[in-house]
């Protein structure tokens, strides 16, 4: 199916050129992609746009490949070129004159545009029709080649409808693919003048939860070259972009939450969002926009997590934890409550540590990523400072052996203050609950070794040692005693 539409800029009444409400153009691009935000805002409030369209997403070139997506409840289609542009007035202003325009439509790159893309959105300027009337000739000369020499059925709709009918088409094109505006020329020429792409993070402390992601947040935020981002009024410290629905709220949501930098480089910018570790579509969202980032996993045995984790969800009060023994959640089948297997679901996942890290190495390269142990965590944090600054290339060299004290009634390390008392992470941080039965750790065992097995294998790749933890597993599996 092919449908087209033609639309043009202005004066459309004088020229009785049909106008279809709800449906914008901006001019030059500007706004529509990369997003800018007050045009948006103002498209729906003011005028209830419901749909434009775009050259630009996610890149002009090549042009079978631009994409549609939804934004503030825009619908947003993408638009073919068809070679009529503001200074393209008369035939022999055309690109080959009247010659090439003809070749365009009989078999050349209009025409095979048509061909090869189900929608096809041209846009042409009044001044083509104001003048020798080129996009009438143009569109005629073309529908006509192609109802002779394809049997295509052509169709065409209103812009609303078409942009419903393209969703409907294309329904996982709806979510945008956020992508760095100063990484493309034109992106960056569309961006506004007055706007950065500096206020981005360099590394992103990625989970899982419970593996000492807020410790390790604490003590980076104490390094004079390393700054977080600001708290969200609804996750505290973290923003948790790429994995929820703020990804919709867009760019400029998220970089709200970084400061200017004085000069470019001046300082380290990151974020810590724990769930992003084993979110399926987090990998990818974070490579379009952040394609240099430096990626921070911790890692721990996935069963001590499990465990941490539900009691942090008995901590919230979560009815299915209280009510369900670690044992029930973990041990849960497909004849279980819906809420006990969905509890089972999100407690075991994360700590299925190989197929997450696969993923993350499908978009970044793993001397990208780096793996911190999170026994190491608790009980050296030192070294593990001393590693990750190296890996991040921070200076200066901070030695954290300095700033951070073990705190016997805490039992875990703290920051030790100007004042030279030590600041713990609140009580919600290194909780007591009873240990783990013998038999959910037995039934863990099992579940996770094929998983460990793995994850002894790609640990090599991140030029990261085997664990305590995991050593211990891999020689009970060869021992035979699991
Ligand atoms: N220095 C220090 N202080 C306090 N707690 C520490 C520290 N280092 C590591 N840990 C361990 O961190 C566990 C909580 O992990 P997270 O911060 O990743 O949890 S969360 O996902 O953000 O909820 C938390 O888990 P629980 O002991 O199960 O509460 C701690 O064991």
């Amino acid at each position: 199916m092919v449908c087209l539409i033609c639309v043009c800029s202005s004066d459309e009444q004088e020229h009785k050129i049909p106008v279809y409400g709800q449906y914008t153009v901006a001019p030059h691009h500007s706004g529509v992609y990369p997003v800018h935000e007050p045009m948006y805002k103002m498209w729906k409030e003011v005028w209830g746009v419901k749909t434009t369209s775009t050259e630009e997403y996610p890149k002009l070139m090549p042009s079978w490949q631009r994409r549609g997506f939804i934004h503030s409840g825009v619908m947003v289609l993408p638009r073919q070129t068809c070679g009529l542009f503001t200074t393209t007035i008369f035939a022999s202003d055309y690109q080959g004159g009247l010659q090439g325009l003809d070749n365009a439509i009989q078999g050349g790159e209009t025409f095979q545009t048509l061909l090869t893309t189900p929608i096809s959105i041209f846009m042409t300027h009044l001044s083509n029709y104001g003048n020798d009337r080129l996009a009438l000739y143009m569109l005629e000369s073309l529908i006509r080649f192609m109802k002779c020499w394809t049997n295509l059925k052509l169709l065409t709709l209103p812009p609303v409808e078409l942009g419903f009918k393209y969703f409907e088409m294309f329904p996982q094109e709806k979510e945008p693919i956020w992508t760095n505006p100063c990484d493309y020329y034109r992106h960056k020429e569309l961006w506004p003048v007055n706007k950065t792409c500096d206020r981005l993070p360099d590394f992103i402390i990625v989970g899982p939860q419970k593996t000492g992601t807020t410790a390790l947040y604490s003590f980076l935020s104490r390094h004079s070259s390393l700054t977080s981002n600001k708290p969200s009024p609804k996750n505290f410290e973290e923003l948790q972009f790429f994995n929820s629905n703020n990804y919709y709220l867009g760019l400029d949501w998220y970089m709200d939450f970084f400061p200017q930098r004085n000069k470019p480089n001046s300082t380290f910018l990151f974020e810590k969002s724990a769930n992003y570790f084993d979110n399926e579509v987090v990998p990818k969202r974070v490579a379009a926009l952040l394609p240099r980032a430096k990626i921070v996993v911790i890692l721990m045995n996935p069963a001590k997590r499990a465990h941490s984790w539900y009691h942090h969800m008995r901590y919230h009060n979560d009815p299915t934890a209280l009510n369900t023994s670690f044992y029930d959640v973990i041990t849960a089948t497909k004849d279980s409550p819906s809420k006990v297997k969905t509890l089972q679901s999100r407690c075991l996942t994360p700590g299925l540590y190989a197929q997450h890290l696969v993923r993350w190495l499908d978009f970044f390269p793993a001397k990208q990523i780096h793996i911190v142990h999170s026994d190491e965590l608790k009980n050296d944090p030192a070294s593990v400072m001393d590693s990750l600054q190296k890996f991040l290339h921070v200076q200066p060299h901070v030695n954290y052996a300095r700033h951070l004290r073990y705190d016997p009634v805490k039992g875990f390390y703290c920051v030790v203050m100007d004042n030279g008392q030590t600041k713990c992470l609140g009580q919600s941080k290194g909780r007591k609950y009873p240990p783990m039965d013998s038999a959910s750790e037995h039934h863990l065992r099992r579940y996770y070794r094929k998983h460990n097995t793995n994850l002894s294998k790609l640990l090599a790749s991140f030029n990261s040692e085997v664990p305590d933890w995991l050593k211990q597993e891999l020689k009970e599996l060869t021992s035979g005693k699991s």
